[in-house]
This record gives structure tokens, sequence and C-alpha cells, in this order.
């Protein structure tokens, strides 16, 4: 009679690689002389791997995350298309719970790798941009729910393809978009009304813009209105992305060449 171990162990069987997400120390070791490829996919490179995915944001959502990791383990030549892994992650505790085979190949792709490691900002910026989005998604202005369009990256061009809305706050000072004082601003300010535009480098350019690329032939998903069409359209029209928060919905949503690249639920941060 084949034992439970037998039977699950079909999940690894003859896989090419081994995904170890965020793995400690000592579950790290347990894999020592393991006979496939090892890639560690974690927000640093604690345990020293050789190779190695670095992850710019938690990605609650674990779909994002494996997504997010064998993009980058495929970009950085540690797996090839066709390939079949095995990712080791903790789902529900600090270390890992849960495995997952899967399939390297097209559908994989989602683009956030790309939206991250490959746009016209840093991907530090990009980052606390998201966490900007975050944080306001989940706390919102004084508890109330609250909308924000951020345009991350190429800034001189959204410059010329916009106008202000009102007197530009960031206009004679040097604000980079991670430091903490942006939060309490943001928090503060009277409204969101039109878009952040943020440098490659993450200092906050303007406040306040009023965006106007042209539309036509930018599909944002049904439902969705000015705010995000705006957001969507910029990113096609130049080489920025665009981080939006719903005042709607809630959901923040980012867009990468006219395309929705990244939805995510700021309740699950
Ligand atoms: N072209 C634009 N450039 C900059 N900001 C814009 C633009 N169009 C709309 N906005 C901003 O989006 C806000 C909300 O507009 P609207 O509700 O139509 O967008 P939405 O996509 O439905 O966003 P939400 O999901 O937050 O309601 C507006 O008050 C304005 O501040
Ligand atoms: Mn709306």
């Amino acid at each position: 009679m084949a034992t439970l171990r037998d039977s699950l162990g079909d999940l690894v069987a003859d896989v090419d690689g081994l995904f170890l997400f965020s793995p400690s120390a000592p579950h790290y070791e347990r894999f020592d002389d393991v006979d496939v490829t090892q890639v560690v996919i974690a927000a640093e490179n604690g345990v020293d791997a050789d190779a190695f995915v670095e992850l710019p944001l938690g990605f609650e959502n674990v779909r994002d995350r494996i997504k997010f990791g064998i993009e980058g383990a495929m970009e950085q030549g540690f797996v090839a298309e066709g390939d079949t892994v095995a990712c080791s992650l903790a789902m529900f505790g600090d270390d890992a719970d849960t495995v997952v085979r899967i399939r390297v190949d097209e559908s994989v792709r989602s683009g956030v790798y790309d939206l991250f490691i490959d746009s016209r900002a840093e991907p530090g910026v990009v980052r606390d941009v998201f966490e900007v989005a975050i944080d306001l998604g989940k706390k919102g202005q004084k508890g109330k729910p609250v909308g924000a369009l951020f345009v991350v990256g190429d800034a001189g061009k959204v410059m010329n393809k916009s106008r202000p809305l009102s007197y530009n706050p960031f206009e004679k000072s040097h604000v980079h978009v991670g430091d903490p004082i942006v939060n309490v601003m943001l928090k503060e300010f009277s409204r969101l009304d039109g878009a952040f535009v943020v440098s490659d480098a993450g200092k906050i350019v303007s406040a306040y813009r009023y965006l106007e690329p042209s539309a036509e032939g930018v599909d944002i998903p049904k439902g969705l209105g000015a705010r995000h069409m705006a957001g969507g359209a910029i990113t096609r029209d130049t080489n920025a992305i665009a981080i939006v928060l719903s005042e709607s919905d809630g959901m923040v949503r980012a867009f990468k060449r006219g395309d929705l690249i990244l939805e995510i639920d700021p309740e699950e941060y």
C-alpha cells in the first residue's frame, strides 16, 4: 500500500527546479544536496543563495508572488520555458507549509516582474509608490476612502502631457516618495484630485496634475472611470507606469504600456 509520502511525493517527482520563497536558514539548509536548481525568492538574500530573485513587495496574494518569482527566474536564466518547478512557501505560518508544482510557460508571465524591474523608475521607487497607495487604501483620509493616481517615471514627458489643476505644493521642495512625511502629507491634503507625478528617482515632481493623454485604443476593465482611463492612457503615451488607488472599490491597480498589469487589495497587506 502506497504511503502518504509516496503519493504526495509525485508533487515534486522529476521537477527541474526548487523555488524557496523567503526560506529560513534551517529550511534552506535542508535542501543542501538536492539534485535540482534551487532558486531563492525573498526580500533579501539572507541565505546567500547563488540563484536569487529579489521580491520588492510582500505580495500577500500567493499567485502574484509565485508568478513574480518564476518571471524573475526566467529573466535571469535560472529556469526555461517548459521546465516544471516545485515552489515551497509559507501560506499560514512563518515557515514553509505549502508546496506548489507549476509548469513554467508564457501563461506565468503576468508582467509584474517587468513592472518593477524593467520600468523607467527604479524598482525601489515602484515599491515605495505601491506602499503609499496601499497605505492610503487601508487608512484613507481621516478614515474616509480616497482615490489617488500616481504616474511614476518619465516625468518630463508626463508633465508635457498634463496641466496643473491648482498650485503645486511640491514645486520648490525635494520630497522623495519613500519619505515617511509623504504618508502624513497625503492624509492632510484636502483632496487628492488629479495625479501625482513622480520622477524615475522617486522625487514627487507635482501634485494636482490633469493628465491629457490621447485615450483612444486604451482598453481598461469595465466599471473603471476617468482616473483609471487617464492612468492607463498616460502609460501608453509615455514610458511611465501608473499606480491607481480606486475610491470606489479600494483596489490598487498598476498600468504599463496601456495594459492593466497588477491588481492588489490593500486589505490583504
Ligand atoms: N485625466 C485625469 N487626470 C488626472 N486625474 C483625473 C483625470 N480624470 C479623473 N481624474 C481624477 O479621478 C477622480 C475620480 O474620477 P472618476 O471617479 O471618474 O475616476 P474612477 O476611475 O472612477 O476612479 P475611482 O474608482 O477612484 O472612483 C477625479 O475627481 C479626478 O481627481
Ligand atoms: Mn469613480
